[in-house]
């Protein structure tokens, strides 16, 4: 059975439809993330699974009751956002617990599972202190400790780590993966950041001006992007798009050894697709010219103009490379990608 369903559902505020019409469900135990770019209707639609907001048509069942018009308090859900929501005034401890006392549960309860979640979450030496008092990440996991404490069966989280420099959300993501999996929430998570879905989701939502663009687990994404949207959101870098006019034609046939696509004759409409990781820097291939060179320490990415595009390429390790430098780039037919560039859907390969 889904933990979590939507059908059907759209948001309106007056003329502006937020969110275009979306179904999908979440399994139990599961790690979702809604992914896309900002304004896509993210927020909107955790918001609608909160109850902060009511959607305009559709229905939503958490388990299987419809809480499509329930107040978020009887939804059972735990929620961390963005800003932590943190009383300043209050400890750690009052923090954690204010959730559970609100909610008016047993008191005898209190103790063992703040013990319980203070303890998982590293906290607890830090019962005392107030949120001024914690760096960042400390705070993120006191946010995190009211959510695991509520022990609600779902919980969501709306860009609970955009705050945090880049090695701390790092942390904060396996930690978070490691804790869901531990307590086995279903988790519901939003973030604009792809390579955090990648990282952390068993399914990701791709959202698209209020749609779902693509429903699939990370690996699926990366292989088997359903549209050019897709591809070029997910990847670092994203997928090289080329248009596959007559000049980038002959580019398909050099790179590949033999055309997928025969060259000629309405190409125009196809563009070419090409990850960075799955070109190589090789003797025979398309000539190309360099233009930029990064080294990131276990890999390089180079930007290589061939003809009228710029091609990037990832590359293990470092290279002794300059802009201005001959190149020749080539790769396996089994990794180009075709979209049609009417419809941006994936024509070949599937
Ligand atoms: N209360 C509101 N009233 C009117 N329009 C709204 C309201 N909330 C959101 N919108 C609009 O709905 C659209 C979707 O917003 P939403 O916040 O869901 O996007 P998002 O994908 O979460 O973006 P971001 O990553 O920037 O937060 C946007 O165009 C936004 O301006």
């Amino acid at each position: 059975m889904a933990a979590i369903s939507l059908q059907g559902i759209t948001k309106s505020w007056g003329e502006a439809q937020a969110v275009k019409g979306i179904d999908f469900e979440v399994k139990s135990g599961d790690f979702t993330v809604l992914l896309g770019p900002s304004g896509c209707g993210k927020s909107t639609t955790l918001r609608l699974i909160a109850g902060l907001d009511i959607p305009t048509t559709g229905t939503i069942r958490i388990g299987e009751r419809d809480v499509t018009r329930l107040p978020p308090a009887q939804r059972k859900i735990a929620m961390v956002f963005q800003s932590y929501a943190l009383f300043p005034h209050l400890n750690v401890r009052d923090n954690i617990l204010f959730g559970v006392r609100v909610r008016k549960e047993p008191k005898q309860n209190f103790e063992p599972r703040l013990k319980r979640v203070a303890d998982i979450l590293g906290l607890s030496h830090l019962l005392d202190r107030r949120p001024g008092q914690l760096s960042g990440g400390q705070q993120q996991r006191v946010a995190l400790g009211r959510a695991i404490i509520a022990d609600a069966p779902v919980c969501l989280m709306d860009e609970p780590l955009s705050n945090l420099d880049a090695q701390l959300r790092q942390e904060m993501r396996r930690e978070i993966r490691a804790l869901q999996q531990q307590l086995e929430m279903t988790m519901i998570y939003v973030t604009h950041d792809q390579t955090e879905a990648m990282s952390m989701a068993d399914q990701v939502i791709l959202l698209r001006d209020g749609k779902i663009e693509q429903n699939a687990p990370p690996a699926e994404l990366y292989a088997q992007p359903a549209t050019e949207f897709a591809a070029r959101f997910i990847g670092t870098p994203p997928m090289n798009l080329l248009p596959l006019a007559q000049e980038a034609a002959g580019l398909v046939i050099a790179g590949s050894g033999g055309p997928v696509v025969a060259a000629g004759s309405g190409n125009e409409q196809w563009q070419l697709g090409l990850r960075p990781e799955h070109i190589r820097l090789a003797d025979a291939g398309v000539a190309a010219v360099v233009e930029t060179v990064e080294y990131f320490g276990a890999d390089t990415i180079v930007g290589a103009r061939a003809g009228a595009a710029t091609v990037l390429v990832r590359a293990p390790g470092q290279l002794t490379l300059r802009a201005g430098d001959q190149v020749r780039l080539a790769w396996d037919a089994g990794h180009q990608y075709f979209f049609d560039r009417q419809t941006g859907m994936r024509r070949h390969p599937g």
